[in-house]
């Protein structure tokens, strides 16, 4: 077989990217902004140790496709989180990177246009200006880490970073994970084992040495401290596991090994059957068990944007067709007002338990 010039008959094309330098020098981070985020990282570690009483929301879109309708929802949701912020820390869900089961549109890093051309280089800077503009105005922002290089352009700007499902048991998300001072949730596996998450948390608190780019983009050996803050996140398998007979069984299984028992609840995927109503229901249950005493969980994550439901995207035909503003294009997500509704009611109803949460220091 006739190999090309590029060494490998499967490779068709090779592009080079701008470093991480280039692209911070282009869009760079305020000192101020960086002091925000530094703040609310600690914020977040503080929730997690149980020294800050308030519950944890990770609420936003699925993914980001549209910056325009993203920073609309982000200001709903910032004026939402002043009001209720005495209850509730609410993040936004900005997340850059979809994770497939097989095919599909792989976020808007990869593809930022939509439409198969996959011009990565625009979606790093896509990506990274929108999250600047959200972060000025204050509203401290989340994404799950999927692309190993990704960290090294973006990394700088979140408060709280997940692993989601399909990469909790990859040693090289683990190793990225010990390189972020940021709070860190695992998902369970898509099938629902917990176990991948537990053995995730023990190899990111350790100091770990791999293979990444620096910030001029030169290959390098990176040695990382570990990070000690993470926690695992229930996002159900092939059954929810948000329900207390599951809490339960988790928290003693994170107890035998010497874990903090510190659960977040993904409201959506296994937990919801992908029927995004289902999310309420899951807030609502774990609402009452937080009423009866429930100390574990620290948080949750909802799937939320401006209109309801998702739309779905033919990546050939993209172009020719209009998009609904404020939709879904990956997984189908509750809309604003019940998004609104949704954390009032967590805010009023968990006004008298949230500070017997604190833990005695
Ligand atoms: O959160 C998003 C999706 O659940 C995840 O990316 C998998 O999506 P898929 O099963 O549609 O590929
Ligand atoms: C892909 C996601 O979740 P999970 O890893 O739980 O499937 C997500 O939260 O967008």
């Amino acid at each position: 077989m006739q190999k090309n010039n590029l060494g490998n008959i499967n490779f068709c094309d090779i592009s080079s990217l701008l470093s991480p330098k280039q692209l911070k020098s282009q869009f760079p981070l305020t000192y101020v902004d960086q002091l925000f985020i530094e703040e609310t990282q600690n914020i977040i570690i503080n929730i997690i140790q149980k020294k800050d009483p308030r519950l944890l929301i990770i609420c936003g879109p699925c993914s980001i496709h549209d910056v325009n309708a993203a920073f609309d929802y982000a200001k709903k949701l910032k004026s939402l989180s002043l009001e209720l912020q005495d209850q509730l820390y609410i993040v936004m869900r900005v997340y850059l990177e979809k994770p497939r089961t097989t095919i599909g549109w792989k976020g808007l890093i990869n593809d930022p246009y939509i439409d198969g051309s996959c011009d990565i280089q625009s979606g790093l800077k896509i990506a990274r200006q929108l999250l600047l503009q959200l972060i000025k105005i204050k509203l401290p922002v989340a994404t799950e880490i999927l692309n190993p290089n990704v960290p090294q352009y973006i990394g700088d700007l979140f408060s709280w970073v997940a692993i989601g499902a399909r990469t909790t048991e990859s040693q090289i998300h683990r190793e990225i994970a010990s390189s972020f001072q940021s709070v860190i949730g695992f998902k369970n596996s898509t099938h629902g084992d917990i176990d991948h998450a537990i053995n995730a948390i023990r190899a990111a608190s350790m100091s770990h040495n791999y293979i990444s780019i620096d910030q001029s983009g030169q290959v390098c050996s990176l040695h990382t401290k570990g990070n000690t803050n993470s926690h695992i996140i229930l996002r159900g398998g092939i059954q929810p596991n948000y329900y207390p007979e599951n809490i339960i069984c988790c928290e003693k299984k994170i107890t035998e090994i010497g874990l903090p028992i510190t659960l977040m609840i993904d409201c959506s995927h296994g937990n919801s059957n992908k029927d995004y109503h289902r999310q309420i229901d899951v807030a609502q249950s774990i609402l009452n068990q937080i009423k009866l005493g429930n100390h574990s969980i620290i948080g949750l994550m909802m799937e939320s944007y401006i209109y309801p439901g998702n739309q779905i995207v033919d990546l050939t035909h993209t172009s020719s067709i209009k998009m609904q503003y404020g939709v879904s294009i990956t997984d189908a997500c509750i809309d604003w007002d019940s998004t609104e509704r949704l954390l009032r009611c967590l805010h009023k109803e968990l006004k008298p338990f949230l500070s017997t949460r604190l833990k005695r220091v």
